[in-house]
């Protein structure tokens, strides 16, 4: 009933966990592995292990989260050691998050993938908001054009670029017009909405520490927003570049919505972080009661289907 097919691959969920949630640790992925989900992403990794900003840097609220995590992750090979093990066992899908601090060093980076034994999906992360000095790849609309055409002059393997969050329909346009260049495998929109403000009004103080408590918001705060993402990227992409809708998912309605909106896979961050693996068990028993409400025996039967109003 929930059955999704990417990249060829049958997936019993269109399910997963958000680069950077439960996803550090190869424990923490084995978890993801052994839940309900469909698929798992790893922590977006760099070049060499990193530490990360101080703490603290997460924080939960009643309505979502805020975090300025500033990139803390084990090293590319790490995890790209990881996938590979996997694969030789038999997986056949995975996804490998990566990202570097510079021009070069993505370059180097997505290179030193392609040369791998890695057969798997790259997400390349285009959008963290918390490393201090380093502005938002994607809300540099020459530079990403710069970048995604230097990288397809070598990597042939399946390529997924991590999106922020636009608020314009100007920029969607640009930026649909630039992805459409390229033979990208997906687009996943939205990471957090970067640089929010969550105060303890108690304490009369930020309740994270790093940028004076500046960092990027998921949860609640952020559904109508990935949401207008996800739809405006389907409306705007040619159809074989696949949409994956992160942001906001509480709950199976929400995953309908995303699905709804043309997302392919729904990914899930602050929910899963609140709420640990046994979330997707949750959420693909609220989608199927809503799917059968509704009549629906597939995803495909209401994927990017939603209607305006005449
Ligand atoms: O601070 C982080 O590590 C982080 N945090 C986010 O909210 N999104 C990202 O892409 C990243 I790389």
């Amino acid at each position: 009933m929930l059955k999704t097919n990417f990249l060829g691959v049958e997936l019993a969920s269109p399910l997963m966990n958000a680069s950077g949630v439960h996803c550090m640790s190869i424990e923490e992925l084995e978890e993801l592995a052994n839940s309900q989900a469909g698929a798992f992403i790893t922590k977006t990794a760099t070049q060499l292990e990193r530490e990360g900003n101080s703490k603290p840097r997460y924080y939960d609220t009643k309505l979502g989260s805020i975090n300025s995590m500033g990139l803390p992750n084990k090293g590319l090979d790490y995890y790209l050691n990881y996938v590979i093990e996997r694969q030789q066992q038999g997986t056949q899908l995975q996804f490998l998050s990566v990202t570097e601090m510079s021009y070069e060093e993505n370059i180097n980076l997505l290179s030193k993938i392609q040369r791998s034994g890695y057969q798997g999906v790259t997400e390349f992360n285009l959008s963290c908001p918390n490393v201090p000095g380093k502005p938002q790849i994607a809300y540099d609309f020459e530079l990403t054009k710069k970048l995604l055409s230097e990288v397809f002059t070598f990597f042939t393997k399946p390529l997924g670029v991590k999106l922020p969050p636009y608020f314009d329909i100007a920029h969607f346009d640009e930026m649909a017009t630039i992805l459409n260049k390229f033979p990208l495998t997906y687009v996943n929109s939205v990471n957090s909405i970067g640089n929010g403000l969550c105060i303890n009004i108690d304490k009369e103080q930020v309740v994270i520490k790093p940028k004076g408590g500046f960092g990027g918001l998921g949860g609640e705060y952020i559904k109508p927003t990935a949401l207008a993402n996800v739809r405006a990227f389907r409306e705007r992409l040619n159809p074989n570049i696949k949409i994956i809708g992160t942001g906001g998912v509480i709950n199976g309605k929400d995953v309908f919505e995303h699905i709804l909106c043309g997302a392919d896979l729904v990914q899930v961050g602050t929910t899963l972080h609140k709420e640990g693996v046994d979330v997707f068990t949750r959420l693909n028993e609220e989608l199927k009661v809503i799917m059968k409400e509704k009549g629906y025996t597939s995803l495909e039967q209401f994927r990017g289907r939603l209607k305006i109003i005449e």
